[in-house]
């Protein structure tokens, strides 16, 4: 059995454990209604999941919304508030979150804004959201294209990890949340990355004990610096590009999008390079971290004319401040460094070396 992780008021429960301490939870907290907050795809493999683990008169209403990125919006959390309102939820109410990354996110600005907050609890159901997106208390929904714009700080009442959610998750959405777990290695721990080096070595158990590991990692962080007033920006390595990456793919009606992970994996190669060019990032060690990266997530084609209006994009990240652009960059794997002004000319040839690798399968 994994250990339960002590957070900044909540824990996090792993597998079996974790139903039992929802069991708990919910006499403890007596909620007068209880809701389960879901997607179309969730609703289907993992809601059956949830509901054989929990007593057999466990009674809860379910609200699907749409599955996607491009639904993590203020009118999706209208909808959610008004379908709360309308089955009667009041402020004893519980919400439980049941989903991917939009789920956990928009989930939990919901219960943070309905009647000015009601109580939440995390089960993510993607490999992205159990080890970063439902972890650490950022909560909320894009602005059009532009990422997490709006949003609160709030923690859940407790956070299940249940592994075997991940049986029935794509292939895609598997290797969008390994790049978190790739990140938390590069931010924090060098053993931590090494693990990565090849997967094919890996086995199921070593899979819950990545996962564990890397929400501890997220977690240390987060319990030092949970406002970011700091060293939180660490975690946003590979974010600064990947955002601005991530949002010009989702409005180009050309493009197909990226997921998440998959912006983020091309933005770390990015900011390895700008780490390089600025910190004397080792150049052998962002080979290595070039030639990883890229086994896992195929070349995604960036044309020369995509470039300028990504860059645009920086201008909305939340690490700004007096209208700089503040990178997290690394001075060597685990040595992060913050708030990094790198000139534009360097952030074009970013592109140039990552546009030169070579293609992988
Ligand atoms: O939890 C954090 O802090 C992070 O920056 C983790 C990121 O991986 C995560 O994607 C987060 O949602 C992005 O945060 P944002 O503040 O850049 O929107």
């Amino acid at each position: 059995m994994l250990a339960p992780i002590s957070c900044n008021g909540y824990s996090i429960y792993f597998n079996e454990d974790g139903y039992e301490k929802l069991k708990h939870y919910i006499v403890e907290r007596n909620p007068s209604r209880i809701f389960i907050l879901t997607d179309e795809n969730t609703n289907e493999h993992c809601i059956p999941v949830f509901m054989g683990k929990m007593p057999a008169d466990f009674t809860a209403e379910i609200i699907e919304i749409e599955a996607g990125e491009p639904h993590k919006t203020i009118a999706t959390c209208s909808q959610v508030w008004q379908v709360l309102s309308e089955l009667g939820a009041d402020r004893k109410s519980l919400l439980i979150n049941l989903g991917g990354g939009v789920v956990t996110d928009l989930g939990g600005f919901v219960a943070s804004t309905f009647m000015r907050g009601i109580d939440f609890v995390n089960v993510p159901t993607s490999l992205l959201a159990m080890v970063d997106a439902s972890v650490g208390g950022k909560t909320g929904v894009d602005l059009g294209p532009l990422k997490n714009q709006v949003g609160v700080i709030n923690v859940p009442g407790i956070l299940i990890a249940d592994t075997s959610m991940l049986m029935t998750l794509p292939a895609n959405q598997m290797r969008s949340g390994l790049a978190e777990m790739l990140k938390h290695g590069l931010i924090q721990d060098r053993n931590y990355w090494a693990a990565f080096r090849d997967l094919s070595a890996l086995d199921m158990n070593d899979l819950d004990v990545l996962i564990r590991d890397s929400i501890m990692i997220k977690n240390n962080i987060v319990m030092q610096d949970p406002r970011e007033a700091g060293l939180r920006k660490s975690l946003n390595f590979g974010h600064t590009l990947g955002h601005a990456i991530e949002s010009y793919f989702l409005q180009a009606p050309e493009k197909d999008t990226l997921l998440h992970g998959e912006a983020i994996a091309i933005g770390m190669i990015l900011e390895t390079w700008l780490s390089a060019k600025t910190r004397q990032f080792p150049e052998d060690t962002l080979e290595e971290i070039t030639r990883i990266i890229l086994s896992y997530f195929p070349k995604v084609t960036i044309e020369k004319e995509d470039i300028a209006p990504i860059i645009s994009y920086l201008k909305y990240d939340k690490k700004n401040a007096h209208g700089h652009i503040n990178f997290l960059l690394l001075k060597d794997i685990g040595a992060p460094v913050i708030d990094v002004r790198v000139p534009d000319d360097l952030l074009i040839r970013s592109f140039s070396y990552y546009n030169g690798q070579p293609q992988t399968v």
